[in-house]
């Protein structure tokens, strides 16, 4: 293994996962497997780049920290020589963390001085200019995101939201020196004397420029965006030749779920409702138990062959009702432990191809689902490859991040798993 990558979600983990396989143009990428949970035993023989999947983002950070520092030691006896920390591009992160703490835990483990932070992901319209996030045209607080159940982001600059997380010394490097080029870059990250460096990038280019500055570097921390070049290090390196991520296509029953909020999501929901069966959960029923998870099972059941669509997904004004109502933490831990009941119990009886809309929503889901790890599969989207369970159950899963995919992602996502390459 050349590269271990640590993710704190699920659908955080496909995303740097289908970058890594893909690499960079025709060279091609790394053979890469997704694991969810820290692994207790070895990589598949030939794994060049492992990504460990997390569920870390929103609870504790003791928690976070200790996980990820499993994590890293797993990856470590697999011989991997870089390590990166995978965080979300809009920078999710509660008030405590867990993003700080995190890294600083792995900085520390692995010994480095200086670790860049890098969020940025032009396919899906973040970047990076002058510490602020941006999410399309708006800054990251004007977003959807300020609005996020569980990690609502009301401000854009990141230099400002990662120091309040931590105790280490946060500086910057600026956009000028992203464009002067990988070794002039290396001496503008040297010079800034701030263990903790939050990068300018805007585009795909300056992507490649920073993942070269990274090469031979211990640790990372960033989005998906610079996992292309960071794969390709090796390749160009002579040290791995390079390959296109594909797995065997499903054709079996197939169900959509939808725990997100995020604003892609609801567009999609609405798209799909039109020509799709589509059943909004009751979540009033849900918290006085007088709905279970058998009744939305018939539900997709009834209509497999159909693509049928399971959705909590709420609006702003709904999702305020319900959080001041139940509280934000029952009501999510609810919905997910629900989502994960229907998805096993969907499986159980026959069901083979599973979307699931949101990163909580699918860290529920494939925890519940239980396979240990996951090819990653052709992409559907920018940063949703299909994922094929490795253990012969013939499941395949398209894990969708909420603010990913176009409106017609879910019947994109159904046709896209059952392609044979
Ligand atoms: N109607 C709802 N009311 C309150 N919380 C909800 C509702 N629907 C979903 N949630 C919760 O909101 C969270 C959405 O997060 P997530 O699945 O990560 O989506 P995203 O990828 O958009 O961030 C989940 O924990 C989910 O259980
Ligand atoms: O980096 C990203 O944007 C995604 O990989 C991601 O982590 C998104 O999080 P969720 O929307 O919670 O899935």
């Amino acid at each position: 293994m050349f590269l271990g990558v640590i993710a704190d979600d699920f659908t955080g983990a496909g995303d740097i996962a289908v970058a890594l396989a893909k690499g960079v143009g025709d060279a091609g990428g790394l053979a890469t497997v997704q694991f969810l949970g820290i692994p207790t035993d070895n990589a598949p023989v030939g794994t060049e780049a492992g990504v460990v999947a997390l569920k870390s983002r929103s609870i504790s950070s003791e928690d976070a920290v200790s996980q990820s520092l499993q994590a890293a030691e797993w990856l470590l006896s697999q011989g991997a020589e870089q390590i990166i920390f995978k965080y979300c591009s809009t920078f999710d992160s509660t008030k405590q963390g867990n993003i700080g703490p995190v890294a600083e835990a792995l900085a520390a483990r692995l010994e480095s001085t200086q670790v860049i932070f890098c969020p940025s992901f032009p396919a899906n319209g973040r970047t990076v200019y002058q510490g602020n996030l941006f999410v399309k045209d708006v800054p990251l607080s004007e977003s959807s995101m300020a609005y996020h159940p569980l990690t609502p982001m009301k401000d854009s600059d990141i230099r400002r939201v990662l120091a309040a997380q931590c105790k280490t010394a946060v500086g910057h490097v600026s956009y000028p020196h992203v464009l002067s080029g990988s070794e002039n870059l290396t001496h503008a990250i040297e010079q800034c004397h701030a263990p903790f460096v939050v990068i300018d990038a805007i585009t795909d280019d300056d992507l490649l420029t920073i993942a070269r500055s990274q090469r031979g570097v211990r640790f990372v921390t960033g989005g998906s965006g610079i996992a292309p070049g960071l794969a390709h290090n090796f390749i160009s390196d002579g040290r791995a030749q390079g390959q296109k991520p594909s797995v065997a296509g499903v054709t079996g029953p197939e169900i959509v779920l939808a725990g997100s909020c995020s604003s892609a999501t609801l567009g999609q929901i609405k798209h799909h409702k039109a020509h799709h069966p589509a059943k909004l959960i009751d979540v009033d029923a849900v918290m006085a138990g007088t709905v279970s998870a058998d009744d939305y099972v018939t539900f997709l059941l009834e209509n497999t062959g159909k693509a049928p669509l399971l959705y909590s997904s709420a609006d702003k004004a709904q999702l305020k009702r319900l959080q001041e109502q139940y509280g934000v933490e029952p009501v999510a831990t609810r919905l997910d432990e629900l989502f994960g009941e229907i998805a096993s119990k969907a499986v159980s009886l026959g069901v083979r191809r599973i979307v699931v809309a949101g990163g909580e929503t699918s860290g529920a889901v494939a925890t519940a689902l239980g396979h240990a790890s996951l090819r990653v599969g052709p992409e559907i989207d920018p940063g949703v490859p299909v994922l094929s369970a490795t253990d012969g159950s013939g499941v395949v899963l398209a894990l969708k991040s909420g603010n990913f995919g176009t409106p017609d992602f879910f019947e994109k996502a159904l046709h896209v798993m059952g392609e044979t390459p």
